[in-house]
């Protein structure tokens, strides 16, 4: 896979060069490259937003930068990732889906975004996604890029320590729809809290039953929303008796 990122802020990204996505782009797995957007601008003084049509706060990001460097940094074949609070949201299945493509570019804006007609111009030769990773307001794309890298990357073949983690974890492919059950590690007694006795037990059966029970009880609790969602087909008589 191949990444780029288009930003005025280029260092914002460094952390894609972290940890385990960082060992991906140094060995070569993955392709990345981050632009200052500023190289496309026209002026002097390097301007890449103005004021908006039609009056209101802040200021919007320039369609003749944007779109000079979309024409440079987004080929035929890639599709454009705009992170913006109006998109559609970001979800583990997004993740899955872009992690199957083979060149991402992120376009992370800021002020009051990127004048529409960058996404549309991009749109006429290329795949462009307005995609939101929550209900709230950042300061620019940035962060967004660096979450939704993360969540696409962590799902390639070799980028992960352990591939099983894409599986188990909450929202993974063996748990759709439901939070991940709690975790523990030694000291089978923490401060006064005791490991649950299941867990020591070496019974695979019940750990299995109480990781999928505590992963119902968690999602019931914190996230109905989801619960409403799953499909009852995927439950078992034992799932409804939780
Ligand atoms: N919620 C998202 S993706 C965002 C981007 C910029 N500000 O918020």
């Amino acid at each position: 896979m191949r990444l780029d990122v288009v930003s005025i802020f280029p260092e914002y990204l460094a952390p894609l060069r972290q940890s385990l996505l960082g060992r991906a782009v140094a060995d070569g797995r993955i392709q990345l490259e981050v632009h200052d957007l500023r190289r496309w601008a026209t002026d002097r003084h390097r301007s890449v937003d103005d004021t908006p049509y039609g009056g209101g706060a802040g200021m919007v990001m320039r369609p003749d930068v944007w779109a000079a460097a979309l024409d440079d940094v987004a080929p035929a074949g890639a599709t454009v990732v705009v992170p913006t609070p109006a998109g559609h949201p970001f979800s583990q299945a997004t993740a899955a889906d872009l992690a199957r493509r083979e060149h991402l570019v992120f376009a992370c804006g800021r002020y009051e975004g990127l004048d529409q007609r960058v996404v549309l111009d991009a749109a006429r030769r290329v795949e462009v996604l307005e995609l939101s990773i929550g209900d709230y307001v950042l300061a620019g794309g940035e962060v967004a890029a660096l979450v939704v890298i993360e969540a696409v990357t962590r799902l390639l073949p070799g980028v992960l320590g352990n591939p099983e983690s894409a599986v188990t974890d909450s929202f993974g492919e063996g748990s759709p729809g439901l939070l991940e059950h709690p975790a523990y590690t030694r000291p089978v007694e923490f401060r006064g809290l005791a490991v649950p006795p299941v867990l020591l037990s070496g019974n695979h059966a019940a750990i299995a039953r109480w990781r999928r029970d505590e992963s119902l009880r968690r999602t019931a609790r914190r996230r109905p929303d989801l619960v409403a969602r799953l499909d009852p087909a995927t439950l078992d008589a034992a799932d409804r008796a939780v």
